[in-house]
């Protein structure tokens, strides 16, 4: 399958985060983008650089063969309902990245043959460093590979199950503000030690992403890299245990679980 035109259907902080990821990877040109939004004028950055921008989604998903659900959870039924009128399954394929609607909850308002997709990206898709899992349960190995290597463009992607879809949306999609507040928290710790807040966000930042980078080309468990950074009676592991004294690990895990069990109440909403 060949991608002529993408729809991206609800322009907020993740769709716009897509066509910006989109665009800056050059996996397709302006002119073959199409963004809604009900606030048309919120879409003014898309315009100014050439993309489609409107507030017709029907218009759009005709424009397109791959169609994005951008839109709230809440939102989702109306919105395949309202696309159902136009949507061919000779011609579209879509793709939601909407947390907590199952592929099943889709099926049930298209009610037919549409290739469906659920894609879980993070907001890192606007620079190409997007973590995207993919699930899927009735599309073609042809669809899946398109789907597969638009998302690679963009960051990494795996398929996963569905129902392991809420735990990627923790994980891999709030993941990146669990990491920019270790990143504040570990700048602000940086100003109390004498560096102006500028220099500080950017030691905290580059340490992360070496930290992450590590881990990504190394294949390692964190503990044998920290192994190497915690100097016998250094300073690291004093700062590390005293970490873990105050519940760093379980204050993290126990945010996991906690977002994790808040998709239980959004899965209601759909
Ligand atoms: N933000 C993130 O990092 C991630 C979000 N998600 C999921 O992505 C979805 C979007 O989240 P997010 O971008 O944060 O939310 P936003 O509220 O920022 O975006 C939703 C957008 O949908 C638009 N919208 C609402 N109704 C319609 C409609 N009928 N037709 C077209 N557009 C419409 C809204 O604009 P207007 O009011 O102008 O119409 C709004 O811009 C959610 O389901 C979320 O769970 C998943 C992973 C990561
Ligand atoms: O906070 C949310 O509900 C959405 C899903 C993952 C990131 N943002």
């Amino acid at each position: 399958m060949e991608i002529s035109n993408i729809a991206i259907i609800g322009g907020g902080n993740l769709g716009k985060s897509i066509a910006n990821g989109l665009l800056n990877s050059e996996f397709l040109s302006a002119e073959n983008l199409y963004v809604t939004r009900r606030k048309l004028e919120k879409l003014n950055d898309l315009k100014e650089r050439g993309v489609n921008t409107t507030n017709d989604n029907v218009f759009a998903a005709q424009q397109a063969n791959l169609i994005i659900l951008a839109i709230k959870p809440f939102q989702i039924k109306d919105v395949l309902t309202e696309l159902n009128t136009v949507l061919d399954p000779k011609k579209h394929v879509l793709v939601s990245v909407v947390t907590g609607a199952s592929l099943e909850d889709m099926q049930s308002v298209v009610g037919k043959e549409i290739g469906l997709f659920r894609a879980m990206p993070n907001t890192a898709i606007a620079i190409s460093e997007s973590m995207t899992c993919i699930s899927t349960n009735n599309t073609s190995p042809e669809e899946q590979a398109t789907v597969v290597d638009l998302f690679s463009q963009l960051g990494k992607a795996v398929i996963i199950d569905d129902s392991l879809m809420a735990a990627a949306t923790v994980l891999g999609a709030c993941g990146i503000a669990y990491a920019m507040r270790f990143i504040r928290a570990a700048s602000q710790g940086g100003i109390e030690i004498g560096f102006g807040a500028e220099i500080s966000q950017l030691i905290a930042s580059q340490t992360v992403k070496g930290a992450a980078s590590l881990l990504l080309e190394s294949g390692l468990h964190p503990e044998q890299e920290i192994d190497k950074v915690t100097t016998p009676q250094g300073c690291t592991i004093a700062g590390l245990n005293e970490m873990e004294h105050q519940g760093f690990s379980s204050s993290l895990i126990k945010g996991v679980k906690t977002s994790f069990n808040k998709i239980s109440d959004i899965e209601e909403d759909v």
